[in-house]
């Protein structure tokens, strides 16, 4: 991240600093906003009044559950600010320092624990989540410091840590002492994918997985696009309404890639007609090009209509494949392990030819001799960082060999599930090499198999990798990171 500060909302106590970067959105799925779908704390308790405006009061609510629920902020926000009936310019204040925060954690605990001169895990969480908004305010916004420290000092009283309130005052006028780009020319670590990691508030594990894929001079787009707002992607589905008719309706744009796409520059995709009618849906324009080229990429022999998505949940890819096989006459059975995305499956194919099974990918009794299946793995989500604040501070590195595994596993069974000739599509959203390429690479080595031209089925896009497979990205494409391979059985 640069601190050059771009966008956003109208400052509440408006001074000469520049604006903030602007947030995502983002989606909406689960009840309760949790991970697990569960946040029994949620249920109890809206938010907390900490004797400030509500604005700061719902991003320490938000921070809070986060933390503590497990919670993805992107699900429990917006239910706040409509339970707490918030108007525009509250609403954008909100979700500009609860997404802020969330994203810019790692820097913005750099500069606490510097201020505060102690790690910040010797720092009580709830107030260190307190110094966080306060932070990022005097960091990233035009709030006014004083603004700032106060409200901070107040939110610290309001959670009754009375003890605390004189640290929090000290270690927030610390913070305004030094400008925004001293503080990270004071604390940039060493090395320039580290440093380039740190300004972009990213672990450098997560650096270091891009830099093995960009030119030393795109890493740092790739990593600040992650702090980007995503233009929102609809797709119009096949022999239910074209694009064209969608962009007309909606005052949208056409797609620069898939055929079905048509990008929406603001407002909620929820309030369209055609959303609500199930004639188009929200899906990133990577996942339609990765369900096309299932159906495009040619299968050796007669297409006999027998189509598999092993990895089906919540349902997005096998809603637009069950639409192209609708008008190929084709039918898609979808297996997805979960039970409750088996029902989110079940919801976006109703009225296509697609039978959802529960099961697991590798093991579930189903016939062989698919012409068509698709792995859309289970991975990482290191190419999908922009769609949810706090994620790239959650995921850790040692979950990717665990995934690799399995992915492996779900490739070797798609490739045992297709007949000779038939064809295989491998998808991730990462762009991490052990969870692309190098799975890929293995079932080439190991199982029979031939790989075709990827970017041939991906019409326009260029600048998507070495070799046959291809590697999106949002700040070359505006889609997610996705990553595809498109293999036929011999
Ligand atoms: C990346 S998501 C698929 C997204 C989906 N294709 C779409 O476009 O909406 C991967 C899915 O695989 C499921 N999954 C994980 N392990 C599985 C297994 N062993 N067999 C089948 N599905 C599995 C996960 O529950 C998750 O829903």
């Amino acid at each position: 991240m640069s601190l050059e500060k771009s966008g956003g909302f109208r400052s509440r106590t408006p001074k000469a600093k520049s604006t903030p970067k602007s947030v995502s959105r983002g989606q909406q799925q689960k009840k309760a906003g949790s991970r697990s779908g569960r946040n029994p704390r949620a249920e109890v308790r809206e938010v907390r009044a900490l004797g400030v405006d509500k604005p700061r009061e719902i991003a320490y609510e938000v921070l809070d559950r986060v933390r503590t629920g497990d919670a993805y902020a992107n699900l429990v926000l917006p239910r706040l600010l409509t339970k707490q009936k918030l108007d525009t310019r509250d609403a954008g204040f909100a979700t500009e320092i609860t997404y802020g925060t969330l994203r810019n954690l790692g820097l913005l605990d750099a500069v606490i624990s510097s201020a505060a001169n102690r790690p910040v895990k010797d720092i009580d969480p709830e107030v260190l989540d307190v110094l966080r908004i306060g932070a990022y305010q005097v960091l990233f916004t035009r709030v006014e410091d004083h603004a700032a420290v106060d409200t901070t000092v107040k939110m610290v009283g309001g959670l009754k840590k009375f003890n605390a309130t004189g640290f929090a005052n000290a270690v927030m006028r610390t913070i305004t002492r030094t400008p925004a780009e001293q503080w990270l020319d004071k604390l940039e670590p060493e090395g320039e994918i580290a440093r380039v990691a740190f300004r972009t508030a990213h672990p450098e594990w997560i650096a270091q997985s891009f830099s093995r894929l960009l030119p030393a001079e795109e890493l740092e787009d790739a990593l600040a696009a992650d702090s980007e707002r995503p233009v929102v992607h609809l797709v119009a589905r096949p022999g239910e309404i074209s694009a064209e008719e969608l962009a007309l309706i909606t005052g949208g744009e056409e797609g620069r890639y898939s055929p079905y796409a048509v990008y929406l520059e603001g407002g909620d995709p929820g309030d369209i007609d055609p959303v609500q009618q199930g004639l188009a849906a929200v899906q990133d324009e990577g996942s339609q090009l990765i369900a096309r080229a299932l159906v495009e990429a040619p299968v050796e022999g007669e297409d006999h209509g027998r189509w598999l998505d092993l990895c089906a949940g919540p349902g997005g890819k096998a809603a637009l494949v069950g639409a192209l096989a609708r008008m190929d006459g084709a039918r898609v059975d979808a297996v997805e392990v979960s039970d409750h995305r088996a029902k989110l499956v079940e919801r976006s194919v109703s009225g296509l030819p697609v039978k959802v099974h529960v099961g697991d990918g590798r093991t579930i009794n189903l016939d062989d001799g698919y012409d068509r299946a698709l792995v859309d793995a289970p991975c990482s989500g290191l190419g999908a960082l922009r769609r949810r604040p706090e994620a790239r501070w959650r995921k850790q590195e040692s979950d990717i060999a665990p995934l690799n595994t399995l992915q492996y596993e779900l490739l070797e069974s798609a490739i045992n599930r297709v007949r000779p000739g038939g064809v295989v599509v491998y998808s991730t959203c990462s762009p991490d090499l052990r969870e692309t390429r190098e799975v890929v690479d293995r079932a080439l080595a190991a199982l029979p198999i031939e790989e075709l031209d990827a970017a041939a089925f991906m019409p326009g896009m260029d600048n998507t990798g070495e070799g046959k497979s291809v590697q999106m990205w949002p700040h070359r494409h505006g889609t997610d990171a996705m990553f595809v391979a498109i293999l036929r059985k011999r």
